[in-house]
């Protein structure tokens, strides 16, 4: 099979090229970038071959190295009701995902090799996009024994990460950071402290006082943030921080590199998007954790995007039924959808609001998580596997989330007038996504 994608403005941090380009690929492989490929001699190529040839005209569009998710929930096994590997990779590739990291708490939880295994099984039949498993820090999440982190690396976890909890006992994560280490696996933090928080529900301030609801303040991610963060540098692990929220914790975030500490983070759109003031009525698709934060909060998160201390984002996707997100706001389970919405507001919030460059965003999007995961991924380069997406800078667009993919329905940006569509998004050369708006 030949493809080539022709005229397409090309964003490739990993290799410093940005600029009008054509790429050829054949099979799984980029094959050729170059400023001109000759569409008529590889049509000739493909009909001597007998293969397969497509050809696609990309011009005034962007072509990326596929987005790299390092935080979604695919919900299965245990909770297929919400998601599915095969509806929740789907929803990726539409929101130009080419690799995702899906977090252990399913049911059962994601904490032996032989899950793993049955995890990775799956998505080799059932995922459009490539899966990279994350690991539980301890069994059953329970937060009282550790999973054998020796055999879960063996086995394909990129990471270990307790997301929804925190380990709590700090004598423990100090040992799983260790073990860790000795084994190469990164530790994704959900930095939450779970005495703190009680039963919190909505940011801390005035929202919560509006509706009459018990508030999480900054300090229950703060607190974790900063033990976290001594525990990397006193064990040698690296550490990534999930869904940053806060002023301090991206200023801790700061400190630590400046320390040198192998330490990242990232930030979900939804936190850049909106503040607790967008909260009008106790919806519970304003319901996530960590919460929607103050106007304050909000500035310093993209003011760190800017500057390069937040180095990712994320989306937390995090479907739930629509049963579950109709009880009342205290009782709805924590989470909104983000792999269909995440790129559009990273555009028109980010970048065409001038906090991002197109190139920051890429980076942020893909070539900086692959860095972290230590993967030959987040670039466009000849021999590299083809993962791509081909996005529309300038489509204009009401988000509707019946045309989600996944099955979580749970957004907040339902009815949102974004700019940025994705179009085409191919996983290993082949396409896997292409959007309907497309003639
Ligand atoms: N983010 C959420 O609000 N919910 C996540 C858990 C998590 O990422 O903390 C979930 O699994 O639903
Ligand atoms: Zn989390």
């Amino acid at each position: 099979m030949l493809t080539l994608i022709k005229n397409g403005y090309v964003i490739d941090p990993a290799s410093d090229r940005e600029g009008c380009y054509d790429l050829l690929l054949e099979g799984e492989i980029i094959r050729a970038v170059k400023k001109e490929i000759d569409s008529d001699e590889i049509q000739q190529e493909a009909d001597k071959k007998g293969v397969r040839f497509t050809l696609i005209d990309a011009k005034d569009k962007y072509v990326m190295p596929g987005f790299i998710d390092l935080h979604v929930h695919l919900r299965e096994p245990g909770y297929e009701y919400k998601e599915t590997i095969a509806t929740g990779s789907k929803a990726a590739a539409a929101g130009g995902y080419t690799t995702i990291c899906p977090m252990p708490n399913t049911k059962p939880v994601i904490d032996s090799s032989d899950m793993v295994k049955l995890l990775l099984k799956k998505a080799q039949e059932e995922a459009v996009v490539h899966i990279l498993p994350v690991g539980s820090v301890t069994l059953g999440q329970d937060g009282k024994e550790l999973v054998n982190v020796k055999k879960l690396k063996e086995a394909g976890c990129v990471a270990l990460s307790e997301d929804g909890k925190s380990v709590m006992d700090t004598a423990l994560y100090a040992e799983a950071m260790r073990q860790a280490a000795n084994n190469h696996l990164l530790i994704f933090a959900h930095c939450e402290d779970k005495s703190l928080v009680g039963k919190g529900v909505i940011n801390q301030g005035k929202k919560s006082e509006e509706f009459q609801l018990p508030g999480i303040c900054n300090a229950v991610e703060d607190i974790i943030t900063a033990r976290d963060i001594l525990l990397a540098k006193e064990t040698g692990a690296t550490l990534h921080l999930c869904h940053c929220s806060t002023k301090d914790s991206v200023a801790m975030l700061a400190l630590a590199k400046k320390d040198g500490l192998k330490v990242t983070g990232e930030v979900c759109p939804h936190h850049f998007t909106l503040s607790d003031e967008d909260i009008l009525s106790a919806d519970t698709n304003y319901k996530m954790n960590p919460p929607i934060r103050s106007r304050d909060d909000v500035e310093a998160l993209k003011e760190a995007l800017r500057n390069n201390i937040l180095d990712v984002i994320s989306t937390d996707h995090a479907p739930h039924s629509e049963e579950e997100k109709s009880k009342s706001f205290a009782e709805a389970p924590f989470g909104i959808v983000g792999s269909e919405t995440a790129f559009a507001l990273t555009y028109t919030e980010l970048v065409k609001q001038g906090y991002l460059t197109i190139k920051q965003m890429v980076e942020k999007m893909s070539s900086n998580p692959a860095k972290i995961l230590g993967i030959d991924k987040g670039c466009i380069g000849e021999g590299y596997v083809a993962d791509l997406v081909i996005a529309d800078p300038n489509a204009e667009y009401t988000i509707d989330k019946k045309q989600f993919f996944s099955k979580g329905k749970n957004t907040p940006f339902h009815g949102r007038k974004v700019t940025g569509r994705i179009e085409y998004t191919f996983v290993a050369g082949r396409m896997v996504y292409r959007s309907e708006n497309v003639s």
